[in-house]
């Protein structure tokens, strides 16, 4: 694992940006399609905004997210509304959305309806991840119900309901097995809170009371990148 540090926020989106760009570029000629995971919250809008700028082959570009609230498209706190606002326009308007939102009764029934559409894309060429202060990545928060099986490397589940008290509403994400299998792994933090936190996770290793240590020790190429 690496830390990459930058100057500042607009540095870290911009040049995280390009290496994803780098790397997306890479696997479609590799392999002609390529697959791209993205988080939501409040940090990635101006890493997704310069992505979508990028001049790709975007239709043949998979893009997921590592973990979704499960709120309607049209809620403030969804993570779809942020990805269609920021990464969904420009160059980037025709790459193929695959949802981790269904308009159904529990977030079960969702992960059910979404898995064999998420598993087609899989494995990712490139995932990019935020981390709360808490140090949750995706939506493995510490303490949440189904958070052992989440965390499981052998488990043969892609996607998980995922309820926990930090969480606010109950959540589907990818799991560790789906995570670490990405080609290139970027985590994406900024401010001295999350700097503290990143030092916490690197300081221990036991994934369920600090989550993102599973992305950290993975045994792929792992960045992570940061701003005051
Ligand atoms: O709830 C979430 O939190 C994390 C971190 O978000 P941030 O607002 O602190 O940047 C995010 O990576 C995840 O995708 C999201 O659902």
């Amino acid at each position: 694992m690496r830390v990459v540090p930058y100057p500042d926020r607009a540095a870290e989106m911009a040049g995280l940006a390009e290496t994803v760009a780098r790397e997306l570029a890479a696997a479609l000629e590799d392999k002609g399609r390529a697959s791209l995971a993205v988080p939501g919250g409040t940090t990635p809008g101006p890493f997704l905004t310069a992505l979508s700028g990028v001049d790709l082959d975007w239709a043949r570009i998979d893009v997921m997210l590592t973990d979704e609230r499960f709120v309607p498209p049209t809620s403030e706190r969804s993570n779809t509304r942020l990805l269609k606002e920021t990464l969904f326009r420009d160059r980037a308007a025709c790459a193929a959305l695959v949802p981790l939102f269904a308009d159904v009764e529990t977030p079960e029934a969702a992960v059910a309806e979404l898995s064999s559409d998420v598993s087609a894309a899989l494995p990712l060429d490139v995932c990019v991840l935020g981390m709360g202060a808490d140090m949750h990545t995706a939506s493995l928060f510490p303490g949440a119900d189904r958070l052992k099986e989440a965390l499981d490397p052998e488990t043969d589940a892609i996607l998980m309901s995922m309820r926990a008290d930090g969480a606010g509403e109950p959540r589907i994400t990818l799991t560790v097995r789906v995570l670490r299998a990405a080609a290139n792994l970027h985590v994406l933090i900024a401010g001295e809170e999350k700097k503290h936190a990143l030092e916490r996770a690197m300081a221990g290793t036991d994934w369920s009371e600090a989550p993102v240590r599973a992305v950290l020790s993975a045994p792929t190429s792992v960045t992570v990148h940061y701003a005051d």
